[in-house]
């Protein structure tokens, strides 16, 4: 059987405001290598993968052109692009860059842990469904508030899951969903799955991502993180 080809949109144009550090959290180093370097060379690594878009602030393209694709020798690298103020904005310019695609991982390169294991499951995924995102489980119990902070209801915990990066489609659905939704309000978008949700009637699969494919958002992720490169 044919294999589709994939692309690997790779965000790295955050401003990791919650991170309180005075270089953005991609940037920052755990067991010697910077964070964004960990999930470039998964992509890289990956037989499924045929290119990579990274996406980083204007300021730091020439940086991530020499400090990360030529210095870890990214190959798969065809465009090191500028991204946007708001995460959809970065995933858009990604998308833009896109050439000849059949299908993207969308990956926060805030997510170090990414692995071989879950681009083959989510390529398998995406090529029965057009639209998957990678999570887990829910390991707590959770509850919706109300706008006063009392809790409002508690959802069955067997129905609940928390989302990761990659999330993956096929290029004509996510581009088009993109291209609706940009003509309206998308302040409530904090993931690309909701923009299909939002636009289209695709169904999206649940794929399982892992426990350690954290997003590094906050100072004590950092910790976590080194441990887990040590694990
Ligand atoms: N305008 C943006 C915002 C986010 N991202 C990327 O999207 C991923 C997930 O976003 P998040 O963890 O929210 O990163 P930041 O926006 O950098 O963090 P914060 O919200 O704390 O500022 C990160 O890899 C980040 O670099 C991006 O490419 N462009
Ligand atoms: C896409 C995401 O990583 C899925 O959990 C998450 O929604 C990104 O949110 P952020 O506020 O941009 O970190």
């Amino acid at each position: 059987m044919e294999q589709g080809r994939c692309t690997a949109i790779v965000l790295a144009a955050g401003q990791g405001k919650r991170m309180h550090s005075k270089i953005q959290k991609q940037f920052l180093e755990i067991g010697g290598k910077p964070i964004l370097y960990y999930s470039m060379e998964c992509f890289q690594k990956s037989p499924l993968i045929q290119d990579i878009i990274l996406v980083t602030g204007e300021d730091m393209i020439s940086y991530c052109q020499s400090e990360i694709v030529e210095k870890y020798g990214f190959t798969k690298v065809c465009k090191v692009t500028a991204g946007g103020k708001e995460r959809y904005d970065s995933v858009y310019a990604g998308l833009l860059c896109c050439q000849d695609t059949d299908y993207v991982y969308i990956h926060d390169g805030a997510r170090p842990f990414v692995t071989e294991e879950m681009i083959q499951r989510g390529y398998e995924a995406v090529k029965r469904t057009n639209a998957c995102v990678m999570g887990m489980p829910s390991k707590d119990t959770v509850k919706l508030a109300d706008p006063s902070g009392y809790i409002k209801e508690t959802p069955d915990r067997k129905i609940v899951w928390n989302i990761q990066t990659p999330q993956i489609f096929s290029y004509d659905l996510i581009r088009g969903a993109y291209e609706s939704i940009r003509k309206k309000d998308m302040s409530n978008v904090t993931d690309d799955a909701m923009v299909v949700e939002q636009e289209t009637g695709t169904k999206i699969l649940l794929v399982e991502g892992s426990y350690q494919n954290i997003k590094i958002t906050t100072p004590e992720d950092l910790a976590v993180a080194e441990a887990f490169l040590r694990y």
